[in-house]
């Protein structure tokens, strides 16, 4: 690592501008990183004036995430490349749709001993038929280590500073110190665990289980039907993990990226309001992201594709019945009324006495 350390956020979305308050205040305050932080931000215009001048005069992302002051030592940077070039750790908060192609631009570009942290819930479809993680895609393609950071983490409520946990999965040891003193705060604390895969995995299926946990509360099933759904999601996420990443730990569904996350997800999160909002509107998901989320971007339906796409390959549906139903749900393959005559005689109800 560099003396002073350079921190580049590749994002600035609601979490990327959340995680940009603690982070930018982290670099501020203490010694080993350099105080400017930069952040790439997709440039669009707001009434008339471009978003990275407005985050660089007033120091708010008005459009997403308004009413929170970012540290002054953030720059918004409309060019990638530039922003990217003189970090030696690079923090990815992008919906995973875009990460191939951020990928593309970066290579070559950055310093060669740099370090990624990847906040981003969600995988990519991989050639032959199954998926990729996004930590993995980064890694390979511009061959550096990257990390991943996951928990019970609303972005709106994380700005506000209210306490909460995260979990950051790191093989690496030697960079979990530096990892975590650039993302601990008072009221955001930081566990740091070695088993990388499994907490990313966590991160991204738990956007899948929200969609199930939208339909009951569209449904109006109530909190048992929602409880049941979560459990029975917990349990296919837990099957997944076994079978996609074997080695991985159990303990692992017990930290802030685990359980907590599925629980703040399927409460108060936006893949659960919308797929409410799909029930009781008879919309179309693509039409609700674009009225309720004013640019944000859902990342619960597209990964529950990828990871139909992979079980189907694989002619392992049946054996993940609820993402299966949530899959075919989210594309009117099936009605929602439909998805509990499909979790009724779950595998994890015919265990053998
Ligand atoms: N928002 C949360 O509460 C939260 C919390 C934890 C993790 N996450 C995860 O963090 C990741 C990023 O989420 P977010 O909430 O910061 O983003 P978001 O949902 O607010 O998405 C909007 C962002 O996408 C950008 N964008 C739109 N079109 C683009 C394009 N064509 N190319 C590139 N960028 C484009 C926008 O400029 C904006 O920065 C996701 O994987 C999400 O699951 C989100
Ligand atoms: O609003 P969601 O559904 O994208 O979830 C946000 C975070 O992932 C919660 O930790």
């Amino acid at each position: 690592m560099a003396e002073k350390v350079n921190v580049c956020i590749v994002g600035s979305g609601n979490w990327g501008s959340a995680i940009a308050k603690i982070v930018g205040a982290n670099a501020a305050a203490l010694p080993e990183f350099e105080e400017r932080v930069t952040m790439f931000v997709y440039e669009e215009m707001i009434d008339g004036k471009k978003l990275t001048e407005i985050i660089n005069e007033t120091h708010e992302n008005v459009k997403y995430l308004k009413g929170h002051k970012l540290p002054t030592n953030v720059v918004a940077v409309p060019d990638l490349v530039e922003a990217a070039k003189n970090a030696d750790i690079l923090i990815f908060v992008v919906p995973h749709q875009f990460i191939p192609n951020f990928c593309k631009q970066l290579l070559g570009k950055i310093k060669p001993n740099a370090i990624a942290i990847s906040l981003i819930k969600g995988f990519d479809k991989a050639e032959g038929g199954g998926i990729d993680l996004i930590s993995h895609i980064i890694t390979r393609h511009l061959k550096i280590p990257c990390a991943v950071l996951m928990g019970a983490n609303l972005a709106n409520e994380v700005a506000e500073g209210n306490f909460c946990e995260t979990t950051i999965g790191c093989t690496d040891k030697k960079y979990g110190k530096v990892l975590r003193d650039l993302f601990q705060a008072n009221h955001f604390r930081v566990v740091v665990v070695e088993d990388a895969d499994a907490v990313e995995v966590c991160g991204a299926l738990k956007n899948i289980v929200a969609c199930g946990a939208g339909f009951v509360d569209g449904l109006k099933l109530g909190d048992n039907t929602k409880a049941a759904v979560i459990r029975l999601g917990l349990m296919e996420m837990i099957r997944f993990v076994d079978v996609f990443y074997p080695g991985s730990k159990l303990s692992t569904f017990f930290e802030s990226c685990g359980v907590a996350d599925l629980i703040t997800t399927c409460y108060g999160g936006r893949n659960r309001r919308v797929s409410e909002a799909f029930v009781t509107s008879g919309k179309t998901i693509e039409d609700l992201e674009k009225e309720m989320l004013n640019g944000q971007k859902l990342q619960g339906p597209p990964t529950a594709e990828e990871v139909n796409y992979m079980l189907k390959n694989k002619g392992l549906e049946d054996k993940f019945p609820l993402f299966t139903a949530i899959h075919k749900i989210c594309t009117n393959q099936l009605k929602p009324k439909d998805l509990i005559d499909c979790i009724r005689n779950h595998p994890e109800h015919m265990q053998t006495l």
